[in-house]
């Protein structure tokens, strides 16, 4: 129970420092992964495949999947699949599309001009995880905003599936063929992210990799991130759900069971101001999760020390609480959902009301559920249009406009102890360079 006079005076860091978190000891991870990227380093795809079979337990001569293998698993897709990626594309592009960007041009002062030029990284490889669940739904996500960037070059990898002969899985194939997208690898984990940082026999380097995926990746991320750019982490899945005596508890329990799905890292957290609703989700959460295909790894997020609920006096602390916690997902259940929204500084995607559960966003919403998780939303965003795009500042001032400037410069340049650069703005004009 977190009251208002714990929250009084107190700064996000030291409210964060209470709150359920995940002690995901990604630099402990970097122990591991630093060696296994600088294996791929140097010895390329030989080490991939190494690590490929001792962590995947598959065997493969070659890491890229046949262009024709792709085409082919959209024979044996499942029609309402089908239909469904189709939508899932269908409506992630009409979001995407309109976070285009256009050139800005900017006149500074008469002569003289800045333009914002937005040019697409050249060439991205996209992570889509593959090891408790497969991801077909993360292609949707890393290709549509790649390609609405105008990235000229895009390829996926995921991890081989033993059972299906060591490719990704074939549905992963499948929303590939369906985005156009044919240069797809069979490599997951840290190698995976090592092989587009640094290039290996089989697959060029990449100048940027996003993507979600486990503990392992997201290290890898760190670790390789400069070698290559990457987007911001994303981890094990999280769900906030604010929530008042109005909400459903079946609704809720259902929503937390949904993201805990993922991994026994997931995190899972109610914030309620109503005593009567922690203890209707409490039974719910009993009730539903023995009911659920995959309890125990449900069971294990449920009871880590990442998950909870958080009994708070009132929607002012939850609100406090949820900023403060920055969770990847958040929920707002309460009878002024929308207003409360409007208030939340903090979360990487929020979802509004009892009729915008996370699962939609996961799939069907639009929205992009590519989103930073351990707090970072705090300062980072979900994989957009914008992640795949660099900003160029092109500058263009002609010569009455520069002999305007040039004072002020030499100015701040002398200031700066940098007397060259002064220098190479009076060589244009009669000041000419200093003996
Ligand atoms: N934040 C988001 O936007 C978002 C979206 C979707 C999924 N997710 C998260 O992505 C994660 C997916 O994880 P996953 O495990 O299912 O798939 P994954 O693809 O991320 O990881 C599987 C890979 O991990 C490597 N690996 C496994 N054990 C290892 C070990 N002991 N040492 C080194 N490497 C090892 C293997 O090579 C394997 O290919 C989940 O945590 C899920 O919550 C996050
Ligand atoms: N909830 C995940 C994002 O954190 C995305 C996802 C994909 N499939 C199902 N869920
Ligand atoms: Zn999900």
């Amino acid at each position: 129970m977190i009251s208002r006079d714990d929250l009084r005076g107190s700064l996000p860091g030291d409210l964060r420092s209470v709150l359920p978190r995940a002690e995901l000891d990604v630099e402990a991870a970097l122990e591991k992964v630093r060696p296994i990227c600088e294996d791929v380093r140097h010895r390329g795809s030989e080490a991939v495949r190494e690590y490929t079979r001792r962590f995947d337990g598959v065997t493969l001569d070659r890491l890229r999947v046949p262009a024709r293998t792709v085409a082919e698993a959209l024979t044996t897709l499942d029609p309402a699949v089908r239909d469904a990626l189709e939508e899932s594309i269908r409506r992630a592009r009409l979001v995407h599309r309109d976070q285009r960007r256009s050139d800005v041009t900017t006149r500074v002062v008469p002569g003289g001009t800045v333009t914002e030029r937005w040019i697409p990284v050249d060439r991205v490889g996209l992570y889509v995880p593959g090891g408790r669940a497969v991801y077909p739904s993360s292609v949707v996500m890393n290709v549509v905003p790649a390609q609405e960037a105008g990235v000229g070059s895009l390829a996926v990898t995921s991890p081989p599936q033993p059972e299906h002969g060591g490719l990704p899985h074939p549905t992963i194939l499948a929303a590939c063929a369906l985005l156009g997208v044919d240069e797809v690898y069979a490599a997951g984990g840290a190698q995976a992210i090592a092989m587009f940082a640094y290039g290996t026999d089989e697959c060029r380097p990449a100048n940027l990799v996003t993507g979600p995926g486990n503990i392992w990746v997201a290290a890898a991320k760190r670790y390789l991130k400069g070698v290559i750019g990457i987007d911001s982490e994303a981890g094990p899945t999280e769900i906030a759900v604010l929530a008042d005596g109005t909400a459903d508890p079946v609704h809720v329990a259902a929503d937390l069971i949904s993201q805990a799905e993922h991994d026994p890292l997931a995190a899972a957290v109610l914030v309620t101001d109503s005593p009567g609703l922690a203890d209707a989700v409490e039974r719910e959460l009993a009730d539903q999760v023995a009911r659920t295909k995959h309890a125990d790894r449900i069971t294990e997020a449920l009871a880590g020390p990442q998950s909870g609920i958080v009994l708070v006096d009132d929607l002012e602390a939850g609100l406090a609480v949820v900023n403060a916690y920055a969770a990847e997902h958040l929920e707002i259940q309460t009878a002024n959902a929308r207003e409360l929204a409007a208030r939340v500084r903090n979360a990487g995607a929020i979802f509004i009301g009892a009729h915008s559960p996370v699962s939609l966003g996961d799939y069907l919403a639009g929205s992009n559920h590519v989103l930073p998780t351990g707090g970072c939303a705090c300062h980072s965003s979900g994989l957009s249009v914008q992640s795949f795009l660099r900003g160029v500042h092109v500058v263009e001032y002609d010569e009455p406009a520069l002999a305007e400037a040039t004072a002020r410069v030499v100015a701040l340049a002398e200031a700066e102890d940098l007397p060259a650069h002064g220098a190479a703005m009076k060589a244009r004009f009669d000041w000419g360079i200093p003996e």
